[in-house]
């Protein structure tokens, strides 16, 4: 069903600034704010002790060590471990918490795109690899950290450091201090040489770190495909092409961070030769003495790592809002849907009776130009069968998608007991509405909990599902019957087999409008008989619509109808449309023999159909 692989402009593409980055991922720290200020306050108390320690460091160097005195050795030292132990726990508590309060943030963001990412519409699935998707969950999401916590805390820490470290210096000599920091702007100019060149680079990494998980994950899917198809090398040079590109882009940013280190450290022995040179000349002119210049050096010495680190922020921040521009992309991708205001909802019994309908519906997927639909319109009742038959991109998936409001009609609407959808919340349409796939949803649980699905139900009313749908006795058979673990891809189960634990789980759910989406399709004539009797058991009195290819299955609807380019073309029963002799009659006469276990198309009759049930149309 929505398998169609759309070739299309994938999730939209736009720069994000620093500003934009931060002021979107900031309410995210709501209810951690305070933590966070208690981190930086941790930080500032961390450097406000360091000084304080190279103050006294100097005052040591001046009493203790030049005149040799022990006694003014005890004082100094004393408070110096005081400083050393109060800054080491308020370190080792701020440290902690920033690490708390980032993953606090992390799992939020995450959290907030994955729900965003469930409310999306098929076609956002269709037009976006997977793979990359993933990335932009783990790699990115880890990145706006850097940005909005990390990156925050780092500032201010870094920020205060060179606060005090500036003062301290100023305050010992402050004509000296001012002849070192002449050199500051000089960092600066480094930083801001390599910003831009930093964010073309981590932008061209994240792409490519998306596209290696793409490729890695799509090439675990097909990997039976791929080892029939011999395409093994193709997949390697797929992955080796990306890994290529990846190379290229992490290699330059571990260049530009490199040369930006080594620049900076050259900066850096200019600026402490410059000290020290001065500071000889001070002390020959009795100017200074050497716990100062120590002291002085000292503090000058400790003021670029965080200026460097302030340098260093930037180019972080830069890589990150790469991030935040490919998080942003999902954000901002809207769902195609929304749950109704509380003033719009039309108040309906949880449970609906099922009378299902579609008046003049016309529909377009976003971004395309011919109509999927044009005036479509008809209503089903419980009871009835209803069978939804055309050529291939006739719009019967199309239609399927709009009772589930996987998308609003453009006109006309669809209706639950006479309510158009857009007027119910999204939750109570879909718990009306058993969808049964082509491709079985498993859970990687308990084959019971495959059942069960999340419903509270006991394990006897599991079994009775199993049995109604004919599953039981192959469940028993497993080694841990239904406790057996299975997982998406799993091969204990046959496509069969799957199936029919899919319909002991739309037996539980019990909902009373029924879509089954090509039933029959990738069973063997065997296997599909044998989901006949189940499927016909749980269409008993409810509304079901089923998508088909397979006329076999039409030929036992209460009504066909035939889609073809979006529209309604033909209906009435098999035999009706079969003496019509227009599409439908073609498509049965031209369909491949043996298909589903019918024999040949002159066989087909109402009363050798196979999901005709006597009781079934009781209701109908
Ligand atoms: N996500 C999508 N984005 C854009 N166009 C789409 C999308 N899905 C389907 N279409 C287009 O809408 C039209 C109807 O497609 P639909 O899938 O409903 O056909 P279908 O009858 O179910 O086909 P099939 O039998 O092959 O599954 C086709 O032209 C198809 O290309």
């Amino acid at each position: 069903m929505f398998h169609q692989l759309v070739v299309d402009t994938s999730i939209r593409t736009r720069r994000v600034g620093f500003k934009e980055s931060v002021r979107r991922f900031w309410p995210l720290t709501r209810g951690d704010r305070r933590w966070i200020v208690i981190v930086c306050l941790c930080a500032i108390v961390a450097a406000l002790a360091e000084t304080a320690a190279i103050l006294l460091f100097a005052q040591l160097t001046d009493n203790a060590l030049q005149k040799g005195s022990v006694s003014a050795f005890w004082g100094p030292a004393g408070l110096w471990l005081a400083v050393a132990v109060a800054g080491a726990i308020v370190g080792y508590l701020g440290n902690s918490l920033a690490a708390w309060t980032a993953e606090r943030f992390v799992m939020r963001l995450r959290a907030r795109v994955f729900a965003h990412l469930q409310k999306l519409p098929p076609h956002f699935f269709q037009r976006n690899r997977r793979g990359d998707l993933v990335e932009r969950m783990t790699g990115d999401v880890d990145a706006i950290e850097q940005l909005v916590v990390t990156g925050l805390v780092q500032a201010v820490s870094a920020g205060f450091a060179v606060l005090f470290y500036a003062g301290a210096a100023l305050w010992l000599r402050w004509d000296l201090a001012l002849a070192t920091f002449a050199l500051v702007p000089l960092f600066l100019i480094a930083a801001s040489r390599f910003t831009g060149r930093v964010k073309e680079v981590s932008r061209r990494e994240r792409v490519a770190d998306g596209a290696i998980t793409s490729v890695v994950e799509e090439g675990l899917v097909n990997v039976v495909l791929t080892q029939a198809y011999n395409r093994q090398r193709d997949e390697q040079a797929r992955l080796r092409r990306e890994a290529r590109r990846w190379l290229r882009a992490s290699v330059t940013s571990a260049r530009l961070n490199e040369l930006y280190g080594q620049l900076v450290e050259v900066l850096e022995t200019i600026c402490v030769l410059a000290i020290i040179g001065l500071g000889a000349w001070e002390i020959s002119a009795g100017r200074m003495s050497l716990g100062q210049l120590l002291a002085f050096a000292a503090f000058i010495g400790y003021l670029y790592p965080p200026i460097r680190g302030l340098g260093q922020l930037g180019l972080t921040v830069t890589e990150a809002t790469a991030g935040a521009e490919r998080l942003l992309e999902i954000l901002d991708a809207r769902p195609a849907v929304t749950d109704p205001e509380p003033s719009d909802v039309v108040p309906a019994p949880k449970r609906a009776v099922g009378a299902v309908e579609a008046c003049g519906v016309g529909f377009r997927y976003p971004g395309n130009t011919d109509e999927a639909l044009h005036d479509f319109s008809f209503s089903a009742v419980p009871g009835e069968l209803v069978c939804i038959t055309g050529p291939s991109g006739a719009g019967k998936s199309t239609l399927a998608a709009l009772l589930l409001r996987f998308y609003d009609p453009d006109i006309g609407s669809v209706r639950l007991d006479g309510i158009p959808l857009h007027r119910l919340p999204l939750a109570q349409i879909r718990s009306n509405i058993t969808l049964l796939p082509q491709e079985t949803l498993v859970l990687h649980d308990t084959v019971e909990e495959n059942i069960a699905c999340g419903r509270d139900v006991t394990h006897d009313d599991v079994v009775r599902a199993a049995r109604a749908a004919d599953a039981h006795a192959f469940i028993t058979d497993l080694p841990d019957g239904y406790e057996t673990v299975i997982a998406p891809g799993t091969s204990r189960l046959s496509g069969g087999q799957l199936q029919r634990v899919a319909i002991a789980r739309a037996m539980l759910r019990n909902a009373p409008v029924l879509l089954l989406d090509e039933p029959t399709t990738g069973l063997d004539t065997l296997a599909a008989q044998r989901i006949l009797g189940p499927l016909r058991r749980l269409a008993e009195g409810r509304t079901t619509l089923v998508i088909t290819h397979d006329l076999a299955l039409a030929a036992d609807a209460d009504r066909v109808l035939v889609l073809d380019k979006g529209r309604l073309v033909e209906s009435g029963t098999h035999a009706q449309l079969l003496a019509h002799h227009g599409l439908y009659a073609t498509l049965f006469h031209t369909r491949p023999p043996h298909q589903n276990g019918t024999t040949h198309p002159h066989d087909a009759s109402p009363t050798v159909s196979p999901l005709t049930d006597g009781g079934r149309r009781a209701a109908g």
